[in-house]
């Protein structure tokens, strides 16, 4: 199978709880929650969206042969160094086009991978790190894996029925939008209300990483 990439791009983590690690970031193009035009967002699932999926123009995006072909591209940008290879496979939504031969060729170069996705397609099971973001109106399938990333505050859902899904870990992010701080104290006093939470923030933007 062919892969559209929006960009790819060596950055650190910024979220969650690998939060500060030295990751290549693969930013697949297009979502099911979004058509990713701004003309559709206010009657979109997912309305609250802060990155650029559209198309296969970002720097070190394009379209990708074969799993092979985009293996090589996070190996350039990874370096020949074959220790702590770390791969984050994003988005878009990855699952849309994350399949058993890119897992299985990352896992041959020597990567970790770790996938942001919205949960309503399973994760690939190859995948190492699992991290799912859900979202109101949407039906998440996947309800295990290692980190639950819920945005903050998010009209539409209970955190408390999202206690017990089977992740090891439960973070609040607060939503990046035209609220601001206010979103962040919003996160914070739920943390103190409900302390299976973690808050977690956008490290990246807050140093000026992309
Ligand atoms: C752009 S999404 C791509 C992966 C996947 N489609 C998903 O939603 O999980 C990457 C991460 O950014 C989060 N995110 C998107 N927009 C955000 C915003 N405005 N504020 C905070 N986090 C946001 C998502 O919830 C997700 O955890
Ligand atoms: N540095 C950095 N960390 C991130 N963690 C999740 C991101 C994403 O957009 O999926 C992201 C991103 O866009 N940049
Ligand atoms: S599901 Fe993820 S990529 Fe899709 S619109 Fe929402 S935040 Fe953006
Ligand atoms: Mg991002």
């Amino acid at each position: 199978m062919s892969y559209a990439v929006k960009e790819l791009f060596l950055t650190l983590q910024g979220e969650g709880a690998n939060a500060g690690r030295r990751a290549v970031f693969v930013r697949f193009a297009g979502c099911n929650l979004w058509s990713g035009r701004e003309a559709d967002r206010a009657t979109a699932v997912c309305r609250f969206c802060d990155t650029d999926f559209v198309g296969t123009d970002g720097a070190g995006g394009g379209r990708f042969a074969d799993a092979s072909a985009l293996v090589a591209a996070v190996v350039a940008a990874w370096g020949e160094d074959r220790e702590h290879r770390f791969v984050v496979l994003t988005g878009g939504e990855p699952m849309l086009q994350v399949d058993d031969a890119l897992v299985d060729a990352l896992h041959a170069a020597g990567f970790r991978i770790a996938i942001e996705s919205n949960g309503t397609l399973p994760a690939h099971p190859g995948i190492d790190w699992v991290c799912i973001s859900p979202k109101a109106g949407s039906t998440v399938v996947q309800r295990a894996g290692d980190e639950l990333k819920l945005i903050w505050p998010q009209a539409g859902i209970d955190p408390v029925a999202l206690e017990d899904w089977a992740f090891t870990h439960h973070l609040l992010q607060p939503m990046d939008d035209v609220r601001g701080q206010a979103n962040v104290a919003a996160a914070i006093d739920l943390v103190m209300a409900r302390p299976r939470w973690t808050l977690t923030l956008q490290t990246h933007k807050l140093l000026g990483l992309r």
